[in-house]
């Protein structure tokens, strides 16, 4: 999508074909700084501080990690050493076993001679696949913002919540929830977005508010527990939330707090849909509230808030008493049951492990 102007990506080779760049998301939306990652090590720390940060971008950079590793020693406790690191970076989201799996299953057959280059050209092509995915997804979504907008009668704007950030700054390009969103934007539709601010990393306030506001589309940050009264009366016509892992019966966990915005939907009769690219599927859960692993960060994510100052100083500051400790739990999982369908790039499907058969025949043996 455009920043100023300009397409840019989440993630990219930087065009000396020396480092990985990224967008710094820590410095959003107060500055929009990019960085050069050059080693595993800074690879690793990009993911674990949240300089990048969402499913699918994790996954993408975790792949080019690879790839620096790999440039410093190419060699078979190398690759495993790089593979261990970035694998417990962050719990969640499964995107990032799925493509460090991928990287291992195309890198450890090459002779080490090999393996930089194609750590290089694979991690590029992951890169492009999830472009492509989530602009495939996009599409399937739009359908369903199109009937909904019929459906209204085509009346006032058309309302959709969503939570956390699951735009193009969580993949590549494009986003899960927010391509859809996009498109409808482009193609002439008055949609308006409800952003959650998403507490206590405000992905919601400071990158989804960002990017919508990049590429102008309408939107209203609320606080956490606004949506539940918008929907009792009237003014959501639709959720639209991204997610970190999807078992095979169609449980979705994402960013603390979407279980809560599930069950508002039911008690209201809002749709509640969940768009995900097929990486994020993890084929070997079938329970989510049980087996999917919940991260918890630091404390200090909940007690210290960073804003800009009116002097323009961005600076951080402790808004709980000194010594009551906090609790951060990063994610929560909602039921197959709470969600109206799953997006993904191959179209829409019902939550549960028959609508994704349907969808990816091949997986027709649940649990490999
Ligand atoms: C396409 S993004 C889906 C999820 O990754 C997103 O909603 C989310 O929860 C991101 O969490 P984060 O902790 O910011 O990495």
């Amino acid at each position: 999508m455009k920043v100023h102007g300009k397409p840019t990506r989440a993630v990219w080779l930087e065009p000396d074909a020396r480092a990985v760049g990224i967008i710094d998301q820590t410095r959003l939306p107060h500055a929009f700084v990019t960085a050069r990652l050059e080693t595993l090590d800074e690879a690793a720390h990009a993911i674990r501080a949240m300089r990048v940060r969402g499913a699918p971008l994790i996954g993408a950079t975790a792949a080019y990690g690879v790839w620096l590793a790999l440039r410093a020693d190419a060699s078979d406790a190398a690759l495993t050493r790089a593979l261990a690191v970035l694998g417990e970076t962050r719990p969640t989201a499964v995107n990032l076993h799925w493509a460090l799996e991928e990287m291992r299953r195309v890198l450890t057959p090459l002779p080490p001679a090999e393996r930089v280059e194609a750590a290089k050209r694979r991690a590029a092509e992951l890169c492009d696949e999830d472009v492509a995915i989530n602009r495939a997804l996009g599409e399937h979504g739009l359908r369903l913002l199109e009937a909904a907008w019929e459906k209204k009668g085509r009346k006032g704007r058309l309302e959709v919540l969503t939570h956390c950030n699951a735009g193009w700054l969580a993949t590549v390009d494009f986003g899960t929830a927010l391509s859809p969103i996009y498109l409808a934007h482009d193609a002439g539709l008055p949609v308006h977005v409800w952003v959650d601010e998403t507490r206590p990393r405000n992905q919601g306030s400071q990158l989804t508010a960002w990017e919508l506001g990049q590429h102008g589309v309408p939107h209203t940050v609320i606080a956490d527990n606004v949506g539940g009264h918008l929907m009792q009366h009237g003014q959501v016509d639709l959720c639209i939330v991204g997610t970190d892992r999807t078992t095979a019966h169609g449980d979705v966990a994402n960013k603390i707090g979407t279980y809560l915005k599930a069950l508002a939907a039911k008690d209201n009769g809002v749709p509640f849909y969940v768009a995900l690219p097929s990486p994020t599927i993890d084929w070997s859960l079938r329970d989510g509230v049980r087996e999917i692993p919940i991260e918890q960060r630091d404390g200090s994510e909940l007690s210290d808030v960073t804003g800009r100052l009116a002097s323009g100083e961005v600076a951080t500051v402790r808004v709980t008493p000194e010594g009551s400790p906090s609790a951060n739990y990063a994610f929560d999982v909602t039921p197959a049951r709470l969600v109206t369908a799953l997006i993904t790039e191959r179209g829409v499907c019902p939550a549960s492990e028959a609508g994704l058969r349907s969808l990816f025949p091949e997986r027709a043996r649940m649990g490999s």
